[in-house]
């Protein structure tokens, strides 16, 4: 605790960054001069599913952001339809089990990037959130969202037992008995029903609109001492990532076993033939 809080000073220390604005093919930052908020825009055609290359990026700008020592982040993507489709399939079906591997490890390292930031995070949802797409939403500490669009974890859908890390990602936000019957039925929910339940804050008509919120939401912790917040937030974290934090091997190998079982491997494989077909139709 006490080296995580001299590491959080020495930080704080540094100077506030004016501006940065990086690219990379798959993550676009840009930095707000005044307010050193930083826009993490995914920008991965066509619907920024999460292979490992994508994770990787994801994580590395994430880190950057935070060791640039901006004073916020907000997670939205360059499509105007669809914020994430979650993890990318692909990387699941008949998997390298090296590269399947690496990729869970990506997986449980972005979300714990994410869901314990030093700094306030913030998603504007511009299009639809699945899945993983969910669970980074779920992750950031305030959600706005634009109409018409679906968020939610569909993966006992397609039969995936859903992993204790993401249960909690949704517990952060959301009361126990929703989370249950919405993991169990696999629940997509609608803007409109998302903001009824609280699993985002806001509903918003443009992209415009919804960066605007967020980076009123991070600005409202101007006030605040970033240490005592990052640390506080922390705190209030910890618990839910206590697991993942303290034994990522076991988490990792019961996923990888699961995954590989014949079960899930015929269910995937019905699920983007049909995935597929909608797209024939
Ligand atoms: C952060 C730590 C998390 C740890 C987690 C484990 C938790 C377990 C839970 C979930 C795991 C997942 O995330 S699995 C991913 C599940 N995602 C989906 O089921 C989304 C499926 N996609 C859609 O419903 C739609 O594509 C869309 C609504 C997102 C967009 O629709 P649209 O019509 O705009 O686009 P298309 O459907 O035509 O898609 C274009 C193209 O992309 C292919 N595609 C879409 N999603 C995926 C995906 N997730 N993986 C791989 N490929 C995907 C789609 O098949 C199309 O391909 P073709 O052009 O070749 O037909």
């Amino acid at each position: 605790m006490l080296r995580s809080r001299t590491k959080l000073i020495e930080l704080g220390k540094r100077q506030l960054c004016r501006s940065m604005c990086k690219s990379s093919e798959l993550t676009l930052v840009e930095v707000d001069d005044k307010t050193g908020i930083a826009t993490l825009t995914m920008n991965k055609p066509p619907v920024n599913s999460c292979n490992l290359e994508f994770l990787r990026a994801l994580k590395s700008a994430m880190k950057e952001i935070e060791s640039n020592k901006c004073s916020g982040i907000i997670l939205t993507s360059s499509n105007d339809k669809v914020f994430s489709s979650g993890l990318d399939l692909n990387e699941l079906r008949q998997p390298n089990p090296e590269r399947l591997a690496t990729f869970w490890k990506e997986l449980q390292e972005m979300w714990v990037t994410l869901y314990l930031s030093n700094v306030p995070t913030a998603a504007a949802i511009n299009g639809h959130a699945l899945a993983v797409g969910c669970v980074m939403a779920a992750a950031c500490e305030y959600r706005v969202m634009l109409p018409d669009f679906t968020i939610g974890i569909h993966a006992t859908k397609f039969g995936y037992v859903v992993p204790p890390f993401i249960v909690n990602t949704y517990l952060s936000v959301l009361p126990h008995p929703v989370v249950e019957r919405a993991l169990l039925q696999g629940k997509i929910f609608s803007t409109q029903e998302a903001l009824q339940i609280n699993l985002i804050d806001e509903v918003v008509n443009s992209k415009d609109e919804a960066l605007c919120k967020c980076a009123d939401f991070i600005g409202s912790f101007e006030q605040t001492n970033p240490v005592a917040r990052a640390l506080t937030k922390r705190q209030l974290r910890a618990p839910f990532a206590k697991q993942l934090l303290e034994d990522p091997e076991t988490e990792l190998r019961e996923s990888l076993e699961y995954i590989n079982t014949p079960l899930f491997q015929e269910s995937l494989d019905q699920y983007l033939l049909q995935l597929k077909k909608k797209n024939k139709k």
